[in-house]
């Protein structure tokens, strides 16, 4: 997998948030977006992933692949179960026929990202950081190889964060790439970590 940016310019309203943005990701990598608030980190990774047009410049795939976004909102839904969100997700990820969702996968996935017993609870009832732990359990129900991640950390706590970046890590090994934000440190080191400072 290889992403090409050449000369990317967004505009919010009458203001210039980046221009002339070029950067290369290739499999195995980590871009981090950094920023403070209001700087064009969300309004990147949304023009990263397609959702919306920038006012200039290109974004380049060798081969179009599918890709996991994670934003701001969680994108589960409170009327399902949590087991229910996460045959969602299967489904989202491309397994559509009903022979290829897989019950285990989903339970071991819930216990993976700590929310073993909570399968046939209704997220509407689960704390923020939970509801968090539910939404990242869709990188592991993917096997696409570029996850955008807006904040991914918010509301988890020490431990919730750690998982988080086991999952990242092993994710990098296998050859996945991810482009994320954080305003928490992020504890991953290594030359396959690039940084992006974004100063609008
Ligand atoms: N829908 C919108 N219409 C107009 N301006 C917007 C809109 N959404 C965001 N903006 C502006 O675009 C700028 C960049 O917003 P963006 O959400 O990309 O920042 P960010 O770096 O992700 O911030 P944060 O760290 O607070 O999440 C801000 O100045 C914001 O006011």
């Amino acid at each position: 997998m290889r992403l090409d940016v050449v000369g990317l310019h967004c505009t919010r309203g009458y203001r210039s948030l980046f221009s002339e943005l070029a950067f290369t990701l290739e499999a195995g990598q980590l871009l981090l977006v950094e920023g403070h608030n209001g700087s064009g980190k969300t309004t990147l990774l949304k023009t990263l992933a397609g959702l919306r047009e920038p006012d200039a410049g290109q974004v380049l795939w060798e081969q179009q692949q599918p890709i996991v976004w994670l934003g701001h909102s969680n994108g589960i839904k409170d009327d399902l179960t949590a087991l229910e969100n996460l045959q969602m997700m299967q489904v989202m990820a491309g397994a559509d026929s009903l022979l290829r969702r897989d019950a285990k996968s989903c339970i071991s996935t819930l216990e993976r990202m700590g929310l073993a017993g909570n399968g046939h609870r209704f997220p509407r009832h689960f704390s923020a950081g939970m509801k968090r732990r539910l939404a990242l359990c869709r990188l592991l129900l993917s096997s696409a190889c570029l996850w955008i991640l807006d904040e991914p950390q918010a509301a988890l706590d020490k431990a919730g964060i750690q998982l988080f970046e086991a999952l990242l890590a092993e994710h990098l090994a296998q050859g996945g790439s991810a482009i994320m934000t954080s305003h928490h440190h992020v504890g991953l080191q290594g030359s396959h970590i690039q940084r992006l400072l974004l100063a609008a």
